[in-house]
């Protein structure tokens, strides 16, 4: 059984449906529209949800998409996963976008259009060093492990294409790495 936690809703609209789960053990609650909006191809907007709510200290929101509407629709979130403070008592809006580069995306009133996972997060203190622990990872990231798609990172040229499916090959920056 997971521990829950109390956290203070106001309704901006009095008509919007408090966010609940779905099924017990789900991570997030969706979140809904209040206004409804067309999105043609590549176009994104910020709509409101209809809630604002005030998170204890120590915890955050995050906005993320819907799987549903990223593989239906192609409708992906700009920010995501968006960053609910616990001082923010704003209205939490969602920041959409049509990556479809055909069909325009329609939103009705009430449609569920993202998801909010409430976590704690850790407070850091930072402690300036000029040299950081060794690591088995080191400086290596963006591709360094290898058998990534073909892309413009830097370090990695494309590519070699297997089965229909191309990929980059790692260019070491210095010599034995
Ligand atoms: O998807 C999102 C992301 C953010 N917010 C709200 C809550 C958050 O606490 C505030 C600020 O978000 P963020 O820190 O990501 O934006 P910023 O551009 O850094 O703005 P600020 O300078 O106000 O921090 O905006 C949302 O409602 N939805
Ligand atoms: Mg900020």
């Amino acid at each position: 059984m997971r521990r829950s936690v109390d956290v203070l809703l106001r309704r901006v609209d009095p008509e919007v449906p408090i966010p609940a789960y779905g099924h017990p053990g789900d991570a997030g609650v969706d979140l809904v529209t209040t206004e409804a909006a067309e999105l043609a191809p590549g176009e994104r907007a910020m709509l409101p949800t209809g809630v604002s709510i005030a998170l204890p200290d120590g915890y955050a929101a995050f906005v993320h998409p819907r799987s549903g509407l990223a593989a239906r629709c192609g409708v992906a979130l700009v920010n995501a996963p968006g960053t609910v403070d616990a001082g923010y008592r704003g209205e939490i809006k969602v920041i959409v976008i049509n990556l479809d580069p055909r069909e325009s995306v329609r939103f009705e009133r009430f449609d569920r259009i993202a998801q909010l996972v409430v976590q704690q997060v850790e407070k850091v203190r930072f402690h300036e060093v000029s040299e950081l622990p060794g690591s088995a990872r080191g400086e290596g990231g963006f591709g360094s492990t290898g058998g990534h798609a073909t892309g413009d990172v830097e370090g990695v040229r494309g590519g070699i294409t297997q089965g229909g499916n191309s990929y980059a090959s790692v260019v070491p920056d210095r010599e034995g790495q």
